[in-house]
C-alpha cells in the first residue's frame, strides 16, 4: 500500500495543551507521525509519496470560507493583539448568547472552536494545509486505480466541523476526501471512523446528506471527549435521516466486543453500496493509550485491516488519533498490512 506523507506536519509543534488545569506537552505531537513513518519504512509497506498541492478549493468544499480565512490569519492576529503565549480559545457562545463573529481575536477563537485543548501557534496553518494535501493525494491515488492508500495525516481532522476546530483537528481530512470523491463522480461514499473518540466533525458535516454515510465506533460521550455529540440516537436529519450510525462503548471494551460493532458497521456499509470508503483511522483504541479506555491489542489492528479489505471497496485511510507513541507505528501499520494481506 502506498503512503502519503509531508514533512510539513512538523510545522505543527505547539508547546501547550490545556489539560487538567495545567499546560502540558501536547499529546498530539510531531513524534507521532515520525514513529508511524519509521514503521512504514521498516515494514516496507510500500512507496512513500510527498503530497501534491491542491489549493483551498477542495478544503472549502467542506469548510466555510470565513473559517478558512480565520485559520489562515489566526496566529498573526493573535500576535498583533500582543498576546504572550500560544493562541488558546477561552470564551464561547454559551446557551442564550448570540452566535455572531466578533472582531476581537479572543472572540473569533471562541466562535471558531468547540474545545480549549487545541492551541494554535506559528506553523499550524501550514501543517493543516499540508495534512489536507496529504489526504487529497491519497484520494487521487485511489481514484486513479490504487485499491487503497494511507494518508499519514498530521494534524488529524475528524473532530473538525465546517467552521469549528478542536480535538487537535483543523481541517476534516476524511470529509475533504469524501467530498473529493463525490465531486469526481462517485455517487455514494462511506466514512467509517474507528478512532476511540466520536467523529463529531465528520458526522456534523454530512448529517443532512444521504450521499455520504457516516459511521463511528467510540467511547461513550457521556464519559469522554467530545461529550456533546456521538450518541446512538443521532441517526441523521432530513435527507440524511438513517445515514449516520453511532456505536457507543463503555470503559474496558475489548476487541471481542468492539469488533461486533465493526461487523455491524461493515454490514451497513455493504448495504449502502458506496463507490469508495474513507476510514478515519485512530489507534487510540489501543489498550495502552493514555487518554482513552478501550482494550484493543496490536494484533487486533491486523484483524481490523483484514475485515476492511473484505468490503472490497476503493479505500483511503486518513490518520487520526493514537497517543501511545511507542506503539502507534505498529498499530497503524498493522491495519494497512492486514488490509494488504486481505
Ligand atoms: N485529558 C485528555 C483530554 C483530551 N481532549 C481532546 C481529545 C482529542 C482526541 C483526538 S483523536
Ligand atoms: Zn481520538
Amino acid at each position: 500500500m502506498k503512503t502519503v506523507f509531508s514533512l510539513l506536519h512538523s510545522r505543527r509543534a505547539v508547546k501547550t495543551e490545556l489539560d487538567g488545569g495545567v499546560l502540558i506537552e501536547p499529546h498530539e505531537k510531531p513524534s507521532r507521525a515520525e514513529t508511524i513513518l519509521a514503521r512504514v519504512k521498516g515494514q516496507a509497506l510500500g512507496e512513500i509519496l510527498e503530497p501534491e498541492e491542491f489549493g483551498l478549493d477542495p478544503i472549502r468544499r467542506v469548510h466555510s470560507a470565513d473559517y478558512v480565512e480565520f485559520l489562515e490569519h489566526c496566529w498573526t492576529d493573535w500576535l498583533a493583539a500582543g498576546k504572550p503565549g500560544e493562541a488558546i480559545p477561552a470564551v464561547w457562545c454559551g446557551r442564550g448568547m448570540r452566535a455572531r463573529v466578533p472582531k476581537d481575536i479572543d472572540g473569533r477563537l471562541g466562535y471558531y472552536s468547540f474545545a480549549a485543548e487545541t492551541s494554535i501557534s506559528d506553523g499550524t496553518w501550514e501543517a493543516a494545509r499540508a495534512s489536507a494535501n496529504v489526504a487529497l493525494t491519497a484520494q487521487k491515488l485511489v481514484a486513479g486505480g490504487e485499491r487503497a492508500a494511507f494518508a499519514l495525516c498530521r494534524p488529524p481532522g475528524h473532530h473538525a466541523h465546517a467552521d469549528l476546530f478542536g480535538g487537535y483537528c483543523f481541517f476534516n481530512n476524511a470529509a475533504i476526501v469524501a467530498q473529493a470523491f463525490r465531486d469526481q463522480g462517485a455517487q455514494r461514499v462511506a466514512i467509517l471512523d474507528v478512532d476511540f473518540h466520536h467523529g463529531n466533525g465528520t458526522q456534523a458535516i454530512f448529517y443532512q446528506r444521504r450521499d455520504v454515510l457516516t459511521l463511528s465506533l467510540h467511547g461513550d460521550p457521556d464519559l469522554v471527549f467530545p461529550h456533546f455529540l456521538g450518541f446512538e440516537d443521532e441517526t441523521g436529519e432530513g435527507e440524511g435521516e438513517g445515514y449516520n450510525l453511532n456505536l457507543v462503548y463503555p470503559p474496558g471494551t475489548p476487541y471481542a466486543v468492539w469488533s461486533q460493532g465493526l461487523e455491524t458497521a461493515c454490514q451497513r456499509i455493504a448495504g449502502f453500496q458506496p463507490d469508495a470508503l474513507v476510514v478515519a483511522l485512530g489507534v487510540d483504541t489501543f489498550e495502552e493509550d493514555p487518554i482513552s479506555f478501550f482494550k484493543l491489542k496490536s494484533d487486533d489492528y491486523l484483524t481490523l485491516g483484514q475485515r476492511l479489505q473484505r468490503l472490497g471497496l476503493p479505500t483511503v485511510f486518513t490518520m487520526e488519533g493514537g497517543y501511545d507513541v511507542d506503539a502507534i507505528g505498529v498499530n497503524a501499520v498493522n491495519v494497512m498490512q492486514g488490509f494488504d494481506r486481505g
